[in-house]
């Protein structure tokens, strides 16, 4: 459903000299500094896949989201999304996806969600009776029919969004570019978004391409993972094959009934940290676990102690750090 080839995008921004004089400098000699936010990243994607697109801030996911969109160019390289170049922005590709950005809203503040659907039926040119069907079943889903005549403006943030995925999913699209759809919502919003996203994924096989800096969110939906990095792509596959990466180490956490607590270091082979709390926390590699938890209950009274999985956010931060 979507092929990517060494899709690449070079920003040149204007570097402005700091001050007065540096603007008067600039309007003469203009240094320029070129970014590139996507390097020759390639990648497919099936129908019906739901995958992650991870990478820290600046990686350069919304820009090869936009360049999937056809919002912006790429230097060079190419992609395909059903058959479409999105470059071309040819109307057919336009009813075929949709882009949710969750920094942005494609809704009017001033008027009432339903007031924007309408609009929207019209632009897309959506039958009526499939208008209506959709809307029915999608406001079920994210269960808003209250709040359907509320204007935008007086929404929380998770109705807006979940106003905004109405808005998005009205013309049935093929293909869901979400970026950071879940973004500064509470815990409950964040649930209800995600439900309705796997059932939808589900229910209708749409292809969906997901950033997400909530891992929550990409453990619960995503089997498979893209990691980019400085705009170049440093991982491509199963989510449990990357966390399986950090299977290899444990989290044994303690908290001493007394501090300092005896030979400390030497049990964690030097690397061990103490909280503010008196928590003692040591990463440890999984084979000696079990060791390394019994000379601790051995060395000294210890009032809690718990053995956990390196998070996966670690794991990401780790991948990043050996790039
Ligand atoms: N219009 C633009 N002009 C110049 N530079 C840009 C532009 N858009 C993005 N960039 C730069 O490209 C790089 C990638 O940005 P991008 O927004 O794609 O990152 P991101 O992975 O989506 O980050 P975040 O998680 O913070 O949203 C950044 O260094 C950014 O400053």
């Amino acid at each position: 459903m979507i092929e990517v080839r060494n899709l690449t995008r070079v920003f040149r921004t204007y570097k402005k000299q700091p001050g007065f004089w540096g603007g008067i400098k600039g309007l003469f000699k203009r240094e320029f500094e070129e970014t590139a936010a996507a390097k020759d990243i390639t990648f497919d994607i099936a129908e019906g896949e739901f995958v992650g697109f991870l990478g820290p801030n600046g990686a350069g996911k919304t820009t090869t989201l936009k360049m999937l969109s056809g919002l912006i160019y790429p230097t060079s390289g190419t992609a395909r999304v059903a058959g479409y170049d999105p470059t071309k922005r040819e109307n057919a590709y336009r009813r075929l996806f949709a882009l949710v950005l969750g920094q942005k809203n494609q809704l009017w503040w001033d008027l009432p969600a339903q007031e924007s659907f309408l609009l929207l039926r019209h632009i897309y040119g959506i039958p009526a009776k499939q208008y209506q069907d959709t809307l029915d079943e999608l406001v079920d889903l994210l269960d808003v029919r209250a709040k359907l005549n509320v204007m935008v403006r007086e929404l929380s943030l998770g109705e807006r969004m979940k106003m905004e995925l109405i808005a998005a999913l009205l013309h049935r699209p093929r293909v869901l570019f979400l970026d950071e759809p879940t973004i500064g919502l509470d815990v409950v919003s964040q649930k209800a978004v995600r439900n309705f996203l796997r059932e939808y994924n589900r229910k209708y096989k749409v292809t969906i391409l997901l950033t997400s800096h909530y891992m929550a969110d990409i453990k619960e939906l995503c089997e498979r993972v893209i990691v980019i990095h400085k705009g170049i792509k440093i991982y491509d596959g199963a989510l449990d094959r990357l966390e399986a990466t950090g299977g290899r180490k444990k989290i044994i956490k303690f908290r001493p009934a007394q501090l300092p607590f005896p030979a400390l270091d030497e049990l964690a082979g030097g690397k061990s940290t103490v909280a503010d709390d008196g928590e003692v926390v040591l990463h440890v590699p999984s084979d000696q676990v079990v060791s390394i938890s019994q000379r601790i209950l051995a060395a000294g009274p210890v009032a809690d102690i718990t053995i956990e999985d390196v998070p996966l956010e670690d794991v990401i931060t780790e991948l990043f750090n050996a790039h």
